[in-house]
């Protein structure tokens, strides 16, 4: 639930991978022609209000009633986009990332910084195909 959360509040490939519109269709009123390049933009998709309760807040329980997972059926989550063109990689990278948490968990208890609350942590991104943190982050690792 907590990976979820931080997949649909900061996907990795927040615009995807453009796609190409081989025919013409109709979305919204809006004719799309054949040769147009598509973004869908699953960073918005993960923070619409109208699909999301208080879509800012960081709040994994949110996944705990419903069965939405990652995997390119819930188009309210697309980290790993969807369709013919899905990420082949996202089982890879969803063990790795699981992996990675459960043994930085498991190793080391986490602190922040002296005076330092949950609250400035700071989350901005850096801009780009895929993204990363802008600023690194700052915490206080403890060896169990
Ligand atoms: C958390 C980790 C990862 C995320 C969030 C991610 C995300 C994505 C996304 C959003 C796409 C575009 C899908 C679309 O447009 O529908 C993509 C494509 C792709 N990913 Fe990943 N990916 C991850 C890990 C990996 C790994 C570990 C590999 C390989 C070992 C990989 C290989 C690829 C390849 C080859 C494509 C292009 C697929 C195509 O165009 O047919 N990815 N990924």
């Amino acid at each position: 639930m907590v990976i979820k959360e931080t997949w649909r509040l900061h996907p990795p490939a927040p615009l995807l991978v453009p796609r190409e519109v081989i025919s013409e269709f109709e979305i919204n009123g809006y004719k799309i022609q054949p040769k147009t390049l598509l973004h869908v933009n699953a960073w918005a998709i993960g923070r619409d209000p109208d699909t999301w309760k208080d879509p800012e807040v960081f709040f994994p329980e949110r996944f705990m009633d419903n069965d939405i997972d990652a995997k390119g059926q819930n188009f309210e989550l697309l980290p790993f986009g969807s369709g013919r063109r899905i990420c082949p990689g996202m089982y890879m990278g969803t063990t790795m990332v699981e992996f990675g948490l459960a043994n930085m968990l498991y190793q080391f208890d986490w602190k922040l910084p002296e005076g330092m609350v949950v609250e400035d942590i700071d989350m901005e991104e850096a801009p780009g195909l895929t993204v990363g943190k802008k600023n690194e982050l700052l915490l206080v690792l403890v060896k169990y």
